[in-house]
């Protein structure tokens, strides 16, 4: 598929994997993608594929140089769903010089035991391949030590690696301006929350470094290929990596027979009261927690509470603050809630669990004895105007 000038898609689609990383849900699949810059002097091929789509994949580059043979191949990532095609291709194209920079080498050993011809690249080298001149950045811990983005400053393309990347396979054409973009932008918050959402800080400096590039057109290693949202893209992985969120509140609890969730859902409807309009609520057991992450990264409020569980948190909602505390997240409220019914743990462990989160605490945590009474429902009602409060500040 062509996307400008000599340069074209061939990456493929994969609607067959569950999980991503064997941890995240794929409701619309994922796409591996990969870029072939046909240049009337060299062949430069970006990244390659899971090894899985090869034969697929080594067609899709025939369709587009026939018998030529392929000059380099850019190593953007090595993850190994970018990566994994690398030892075949150089099997096929035994010529290829490979191109990455000091740390890629380490990785292509030690995964593939590939050798030969290799161009090492520092930040800010360039490589004339014909027509197309193209410049290497490095972006480390974005989201691996060895990620580096390639920009072709003919075409004005950044091949982006998985930086702007999101879940989703594509769908017949791959330019955003080509396609309905709905499913893909909470695809991407999901993708940056659960997978690069750490690294905030590594992810301001990369945007700091190509906001001088005069980019036409952003090439990801997953999902669309971005024209015409480019300023879209750009600011929500400024804001995602800055913590910057938006006025709603996450309510997220676990349960066992009810009775909690009788609290969230007191706490929601106070919530909701007091104008706030943006509330979601997340049984901890029901729903994958990678959807939980990803709107906690959309919202400024958190409110968890669950069931004291062998003297400890309920195990759901031990899991879900654990990745929360993973992702060390900034500028949020949380307030939070917890019941029991013959030894009390949950409100203990949650207040312990707050501290390790940098998180702004607002109201007083309720703790509630086997079922909601008036007196429960009150202190809840209480947290919920509490939240509400903090976040109308915000306004
Ligand atoms: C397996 C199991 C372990 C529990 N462990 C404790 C406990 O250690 N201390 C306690 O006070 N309640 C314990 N409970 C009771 C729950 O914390 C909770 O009060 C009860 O499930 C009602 O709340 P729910 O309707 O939200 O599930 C336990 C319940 C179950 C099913």
């Amino acid at each position: 598929m062509k996307l400008k000038g000599n340069v074209h898609y061939v990456g493929v689609n994969d609607r067959n994997k569950h999980l991503f990383e064997n941890l995240w849900p794929l409701p619309y699949g994922v796409s591996y993608n990969s870029y072939l810059i046909a240049d009337e002097e060299k062949v430069v091929l970006v990244d390659t594929v899971d090894v899985c789509y090869f034969e697929l994949y080594l067609k899709k580059i025939r369709n587009v140089i026939g018998d030529r043979k392929i000059d380099y191949l850019i190593i953007n990532h090595m993850e190994p769903d970018h990566s994994g095609s690398l030892a075949l291709i150089k099997q096929h194209y035994p010529d290829i010089i490979l191109v990455g920079n000091k740390k890629t080498f380490d990785m292509v050993e030690g995964y593939y035991g590939v050798t030969g011809e290799r161009l090492v690249v520092a930040d800010g080298d360039s490589l004339n391949v014909g027509h197309h001149k193209l410049n290497f950045y490095l972006i480390p811990m974005v989201h691996w030590p060895e990620t580096m983005v390639t920009f072709d400053s003919t075409e004005g393309i950044l091949f982006a690696g998985d930086a702007f990347g999101c879940f989703g396979a594509l769908n017949g054409g791959c330019i955003d301006k080509d396609i309905n973009t709905d499913i893909y932008w909470n695809e991407m918050r999901r993708y940056y929350s659960n997978i690069v959402g750490k690294f905030g800080n590594p992810v301001q400096k990369a945007l700091q470094k190509c906001s001088g590039l005069d980019i036409k057109m952003i090439c990801s290693t997953h999902g669309p290929v971005w024209e015409e949202n480019i300023a879209k893209v750009v600011d929500m992985y400024d804001k995602m990596s800055r913590y910057e969120a938006e006025e709603g509140v996450v309510i997220a609890y676990g349960t066992m027979y009810g009775n909690t969730e009788e609290m969230a859902e007191t706490i929601a409807e106070e919530l909701s009261a007091q104008g706030i309009r943006n509330i979601v609520m997340y049984n901890v057991s029901h729903t994958h927690h990678s959807f939980i992450l990803s709107d906690i990264f959309k919202y400024k409020g958190l409110i968890v509470g669950c069931t004291t569980y062998n003297m400890n948190l309920y195990p759901e909602m031990e899991a879900l603050l654990s990745k929360v505390a993973a992702r060390e997240m900034k500028n949020r409220y949380m307030g939070y809630f917890g019941s029991f019914t013959w030894a009390s743990a949950a409100v203990k462990k949650l207040c312990e669990c707050s501290q390790k989160l940098n998180f702004e605490l607002v109201g007083e945590p309720v703790e509630m004895k086997q079922s909601m009474k008036a007196d429960s429902c009150q202190k809840a009602k209480e947290l919920a105007r509490a939240m509400a409060e903090r976040l109308k500040a915000d306004r």
